[in-house]
């Protein structure tokens, strides 16, 4: 044996394996609740890839198959990264690179044009081609001072729905969300949703709204536990999922949200940075606005697809040198404009890595930013405007969705 690699990586197969690979996750996020879960239940099959070391697996790195809406509102083949972990007793040794480099490759192979993940630390996944794309923030209402403005439209109906029925009723709202940012979220992850939703000893409440008839949003929200809920002058709800597909559900949503009797705080995990709720507000506030925090980090796998499925806004054409030292066939230079996403051997008017491009492509991340903290190699000048107004977005992405 002198000499093999003591380390394999493959993908796990049985029902066994897969639970090996998720217990791994577990210990290695040592904070999570160690659930009691059959993991082939919330996960896609055929996609949770192990390091073993003999039998025993002791790096995971798993995947959902989903979509990414991006400016434009097209829906690009994405992988959901998740489940990522070394044990303890093995980090350090360039285990989760070679997870992460075979996931890549895997993921380019299925013609997913992106992947995206949530950061457990922001130092792990930039040298992956990772970079920031979308951000998001907790928000905190005090339903004391917190009056909608009387110009807030009335919205329709809403009406509470017994949480033995929501996931497909849910599932069939989310799957119209257009905002870019969004991503398709599959049965293991609406399956994981209610297990630990049942596990847990707090009540979940849900309710759907409806706009003359159609369903058009819904939110899930539940009682933070208080020493005593009865007597407590500090009674916070806090909104794990608010979707709205129109401003009527939103705006109906809030009016639920905000007139709930016996609340003294509405707390949302997370809403995007321009989410219109403080405007919507008399007392501005009454609306406590957390720090900004990275949401998606994305990596485009596939850098000519991913460029050609977005939309892009009016400028002169901008030529970008891309470099990705994982996968090679994104390494080259683009013609970017309006009409036009195309390979070139044009001479680069600006130049970046893959996790820069990433960060940017979205909309969320503007480029004279990206320039100014020197993460562009800037050949000429004028293409920062360009690049902006070719990346712009009315609205910056937000995914709303922790996997
Ligand atoms: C999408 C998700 O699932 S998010 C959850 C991610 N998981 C966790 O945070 C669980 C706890 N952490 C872990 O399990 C491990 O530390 C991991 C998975 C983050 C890293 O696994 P390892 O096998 O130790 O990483 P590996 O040895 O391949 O390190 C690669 C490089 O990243 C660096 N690195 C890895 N993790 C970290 C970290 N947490 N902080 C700083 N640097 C890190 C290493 O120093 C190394 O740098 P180098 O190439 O310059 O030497």
């Amino acid at each position: 044996m002198t000499g093999a690699d003591p380390i394999e990586i493959r993908t796990l197969t049985t029902r066994d394996e897969v639970g090996a690979g998720f217990r791994v996750f577990l210990r290695a996020m040592i904070g999570l609740p160690l659930r009691d879960v059959d993991a082939t239940e919330v996960t896609d099959p055929g996609r949770f890839l192990g390091a073993l070391e003999g039998a025993q697996v002791v790096g995971s790195a798993d995947s959902y198959r989903s979509w990414l809406a991006v400016p434009g509102g097209a829906r690009v083949p994405h992988a959901a990264v998740t489940h990522v972990g070394v044990l303890p007793t093995h980090r350090r040794r360039g285990i989760v690179t070679r997870l992460l480099t075979h996931q890549l490759r895997d993921v380019a192979g299925r013609g997913e044009a992106v992947a995206s993940l949530r950061a457990s630390e922001a130092v792990i996944y930039e040298r992956f081609g990772y970079g920031v794309a979308s951000s998001a923030r907790p928000v905190r209402v005090d339903l004391h001072r917190a009056g909608l403005r009387p110009e807030v439209p009335a919205g329709g109906t809403v009406r509470l729905v017994d949480r033995a029925v929501t996931t497909g009723a849910l599932a069939e709202i989310y799957d119209r969300v257009r905002r870019t940012g969004a991503i398709g979220r599959p049965a293991g992850w609406w399956r994981l949703q209610e297990i630990t939703r049942a596990a847990g000893s707090v009540p979940h409440y849900v309710v759907v709204h409806s706009t003359d008839g159609v369903d058009d949003g819904y939110a899930v929200y539940h009682p933070v536990p208080a020493d005593d809920w009865f007597t407590s002058r500090d009674k916070t709800v806090t909104v794990t999922d608010f979707v709205s597909l129109t401003d009527s559900a939103q705006a109906g949503l809030w009016r639920h949200l905000l007139s709930l009797d016996l609340v003294d705080v509405l707390a949302f995990d997370a809403l995007a940075l321009d989410d219109p709720l403080p405007l919507a507000v008399t007392d501005r506030r009454a609306v406590h606005l957390g720090s900004a925090r990275d949401e998606t980090w994305l990596r485009l796998v596939d850098v000519e697809a991913a460029l050609r499925e977005r939309a892009w806004g009016d400028a002169d054409p901008v030529v970008l040198e891309v470099r990705d030292p994982i996968l090679d066939g994104n390494n080259g230079t683009f013609e970017l404009g309006p009409k036009t996403v195309r390979r070139t051997d044009a001479a680069a008017d600006l130049g970046v890595d893959v996790a820069t491009l990433a960060a940017a492509y979205l909309g969320g991340t503007r480029w004279r930013h990206l320039a100014a903290a020197g993460r562009v190699t800037v050949h000429d000048p004028d293409a920062v405007r360009r690049a902006d107004e070719l990346f712009a977005t009315t609205a910056l992405p937000f995914a709303g969705t922790v996997f």
